[in-house]
């Protein structure tokens, strides 16, 4: 991993509300992340935690007119929400680029998937159409297509699902990107193409430099291919830290039960993490305090009187809870 000293993305107190419905609906609530160059961070959750809204202001995804987004978004040191439309459009693509779960999101059905590579390449950049061919060729060597050539001719319903996937990651590192933002890439995927892929993209970050974002439900992919692990819930994060941190020494009741349900095979076989009995909290009416105490064991009254200050249990892992102590007398995971 290389680490410059001033992280390459950073993110302070986001907070993202959407207003479209009856009632506003709070997303993501008071997140702080930092994202080093080379960089491998996970964040992983339930579905509704404010993983991936979290990961779309890094691209200013959001719908302007129903939403609200406070806090501080910096890439390379630009202040992404202060970016102007020209600005924004240059910066999409060329300073961060994003896949999908789902390539057909990305891929135009129409055209074959090598001309939308040369297309996106003229379109931020001044070179020729050979040129941009030539580094078609090579983006899709790079990805491992086999038989590149033929394959930059094909439209994207002639490809499997992983090749598909690869022809997507192709066309996102078409310009160049120094930040990839992955959003669930390999949960449609079948078990071994899933590990090809995430093998593919740890090989990215490490010979291309990037720093990755990736977005999952699986805490066994994060712990593969990340440096760092943060884990949301209910729009806040509640633990962040190394990989191994977090498999070794959790310290959030949340974590655990995460950990708990890979470790009964739960997530193995695909099945998501609804193995922690009850539901999260309502986004429109969160309570007062910490917003996992109602599915918590270990809870006690004043976990539901204010929410928990994050506690720094080491340098770069902290959790937001105020029963740390009992967490770490619990009995360790058996993580495979
Ligand atoms: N455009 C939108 N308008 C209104 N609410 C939204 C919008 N986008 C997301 N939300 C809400 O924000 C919350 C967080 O969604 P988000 O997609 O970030 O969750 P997630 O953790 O990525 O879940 P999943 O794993 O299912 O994608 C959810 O309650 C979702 O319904």
């Amino acid at each position: 991993m290389n680490t410059a000293a001033e992280p390459f993305v950073r993110l302070r107190n986001l907070n993202v509300t959407f207003t479209g419905g009856r009632k506003p609906v709070q997303a993501v609530n008071g997140v702080s992340l930092d994202l080093r160059q080379g960089e491998v961070v996970a964040l992983i959750g339930e579905s509704g935690s404010g993983k991936s809204v979290t990961m779309r202001t890094l691209l200013r995804l959001h719908p302007p007119r129903r939403s609200q987004v406070t806090g501080e978004v910096r890439v390379a040191g630009r202040d992404v929400l202060a970016l102007s439309d020209r600005e924004l459009a240059d910066y999409r693509g060329k300073m961060v680029s994003m896949i999908f779960q789902e390539p057909l999101l990305a891929l135009d059905p129409v055209y074959p998937v090598g001309a939308q590579i040369v297309e996106s390449i003229r379109r931020h950049e001044n070179v020729s159409k050979a040129e941009a061919h030539a580094r078609a060729l090579a983006l899709f060597e790079r990805v491992r297509i086999p038989s590149p050539e033929r394959r930059l001719q094909a439209y994207p319903h002639e490809m499997s699902g992983g090749m598909r996937q690869r022809a997507m990651i192709a066309l996102a590192l078409a310009c160049k990107p120094q930040v990839l933002l992955a959003d669930e890439p390999t949960t449609a995927l079948d078990a071994t193409v899933q590990i090809q892929i995430l093998l593919l993209l740890r090989e990215l970050q490490r010979d291309l430099g990037l720093s990755v974002l990736f977005v999952t439900h699986d805490i066994g992919a994060a712990v593969e291919v990340a440096d760092r692990i943060a884990v949301m819930y209910a729009g806040r994060i509640v633990e962040e830290g190394t990989a191994r941190e977090l498999i070794r020494t959790p310290r959030h009741p949340y974590t655990v039960a995460l950990l708990k349900s890979r470790a009964h095979g739960a997530l193995a076989k695909g099945a998501r993490l609804e193995t922690i009995a009850g539901a999260p909290p309502d986004l429109a009416a969160l309570p007062p305090g910490c917003a996992f105490a109602a599915r918590c064991g270990l809870a006690e009254s004043a976990c539901l009187q204010s929410r928990p200050e994050p506690v720094t249990l080491a340098p770069g892992h902290l959790a937001r809870c105020l029963r740390t102590d009992a967490v770490a007398a619990l009995a360790p995971v058996a993580v495979g």
